[in-house]
């Protein structure tokens, strides 16, 4: 039984009040740890540890923060193959996926912060004949990062490594359902010579320590990842509080694909953007839309190869797809695929639980699910499944498209998939997205921004937009 502890003020340390929560494995639906169920004594203890380190992690040079982060990017680097197996048995996804995306991002997010904040130059502006403007930006103080379980530590580093790089100090909380690589970073970061205090792992529940982080009046900026419902939360707590948000909230996301396309380019890249994670990213492309000339086709091509992708034990080297992440998130996913049933649709392939062997036959597998019929307003259409799930839907113009991708509450990301660069541009600018890929699926580059617009959520991650929300602006102006 691994029992994992809280990082506050440089040390391992049990909850204060004492009290675990199980921990599951999703591959077998078996408890196999657990984790602190802290409360708000626990994040008291990691806020004054935090606001205790900030005078010495401030006034250090961005090189010596950045030599320290770049010991940590190397220090999980090192135990590679630990991190890959904990993120793997800890979500369900499989090792594969854990050891090419999970882990090596993770690695990455220190590393790239660690160098960009050197690299983050001060603005200033020139006014003819009367003077200069110039902008400092100063670390904000104590900050509170939460993350989801579905990129795990991919995520939850990718809040603090923009937070620590720029000088503040933090109070983290992964998710309760994934908190395992969390801990490992917090071993790591023990032995790389960060002061105590400067980041402070708090492990447990959203609704007692997730909360205490938000409501906590020393914690002045929340950058928050998960479901929208959460974020809505989140915003109306903390924003009469005056603390700055960062919310990356939920998607429901169009990929639509006009007949033009590279076919097999498309097809092979919608297999993954459909189910990659078992369809647990916030940037999978779950609403397919195909223009009807090509819909027989993209439907055999589709379905020919979802039903190549193998369901089994993430550690099992044949598996596509893993586990989902819990079993409530199981029954939440398939009670989608009853209620699309409900509405009209027709199941495709998949729609269904899979049952593996002992000792995986308790464990949270769903087939890979494609379904059509749909009306383009229904609610299955409208509302995040967040699981393996995919509709198909055809269309027969530009306009009508636009019209069906832009109805949902979200907009996070988007994929086009053309060969007429104008149409490409065109609808790229159309669609209501914070992000949108051409003929590609997660392509990333760690400068870019990102983030969503309406229901998904407020602000933006990655390069500069990271540094500005983790820094406050102050401009001063000279006369001449
Ligand atoms: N990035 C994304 O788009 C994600 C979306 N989701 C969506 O959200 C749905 C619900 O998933 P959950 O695991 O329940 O996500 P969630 O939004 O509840 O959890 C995300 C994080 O927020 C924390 N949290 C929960 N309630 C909180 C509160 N009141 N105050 C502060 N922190 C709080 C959780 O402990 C976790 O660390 C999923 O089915 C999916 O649709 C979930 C995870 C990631
Ligand atoms: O930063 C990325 O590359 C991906 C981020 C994905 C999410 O935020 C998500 O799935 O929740």
């Amino acid at each position: 039984m691994i029992r994992i502890q809280n990082f506050i003020n440089g040390e391992l340390l049990a909850p204060v009040k004492g009290q675990y929560l199980d921990n599951y494995e999703p591959a077998t639906g078996k408890v196999y740890g657990e984790i602190p169920n802290s409360t708000e004594e626990d994040v008291e203890l990691a806020v004054a540890a935090a606001e205790k380190a900030f005078p010495i992690w401030s006034n250090m040079t961005n090189e010596e923060r950045g030599a320290i982060m770049m010991r940590i990017s190397l220090g999980i680097e090192k135990r590679m193959d630990e991190f890959v197996a904990a993120e793997s048995r800890d979500n369900g996804k499989p090792l594969s996926l854990a050891a090419h995306v999970d882990i090596p991002r993770a690695v990455s997010n220190f590393h790239f912060f660690a160098t960009a904040v050197e690299h983050f130059a001060s603005e200033s502006h020139y006014m003819e004949g009367m003077g200069i403007n110039y902008t400092t930006r100063k670390p904000i103080g104590v900050v509170g990062c939460i993350s989801p379980w579905n990129l795990p530590l991919y995520l939850f580093s990718w809040k603090i490594a923009p937070a620590l790089a720029s000088g503040n100090c933090v109070v983290a909380k992964p998710s309760e359902i994934t908190p395992h690589t969390a801990y490992l970073l917090s071993e790591v970061v023990k032995e790389s010579g960060m002061p105590a205090g400067v980041l402070n792992i708090v492990h447990g529940l959203g609704q007692f320590a997730g909360d205490a982080i938000v409501k906590h009046p020393k914690i002045k900026a929340i950058s928050f990842t998960g479901g929208t419902k959460t974020g809505e939360y989140i915003a109306r707590t903390a924003g009469p509080m005056f603390k700055k948000l960062s919310l990356e909230l939920g998607g429901k996301n169009p990929n639509i694909i006009f007949a033009d396309c590279d076919f097999d380019e498309m097809i092979k890249t919608t297999v993954r953007s459909s189910f990659a994670n078992q369809g647990q990213i916030c940037l999978c492309g779950s609403r397919i839309f195909i223009e009807r000339s090509i819909y027989d086709k993209f439907k055999a091509a589709f379905i020919a190869r979802v039903e190549q992708l193998t369901v089994s034990f993430p550690s099992d080297p044949n598996a596509k797809m893993g586990a989902v992440v819990s079993k409530p998130h199981m029954e939440k996913v398939l009670s989608y695929i009853e209620l699309a049933k409900e509405e009209g649709g027709t199941i495709l392939t998949g729609g269904h639980r899979v049952i593996l062997d002992v000792p995986y036959d308790e464990g949270y597998y769903i087939a890979p699910t494609v379904i059509e019929g749909l009306s383009y307003d229904c609610r299955t259409n409208q509302e995040e499944i967040f699981g393996p799930v995919v509709t198909l839907t055809p269309f027969d113009t530009e306009e009508e498209v636009l019209m069906m991708a832009n109805s949902t509450q979200y907009g996070l990301s988007a994929t086009i998939w053309t060969s007429d660069l104008k149409r490409a541009h065109r609808t790229a600018d159309k669609v209501q997205a914070g992000i949108v890929w051409i003929n590609s699926w997660l392509v990333r580059d760690l400068r870019t921004p990102f983030g969503g617009v309406k229901a998904s959520g407020v602000g933006r991650e990655g390069g500069w937009e990271a540094l500005r929300f983790f820094t406050e602006a102050k401009n001063v102006f000279i006369p001449y």
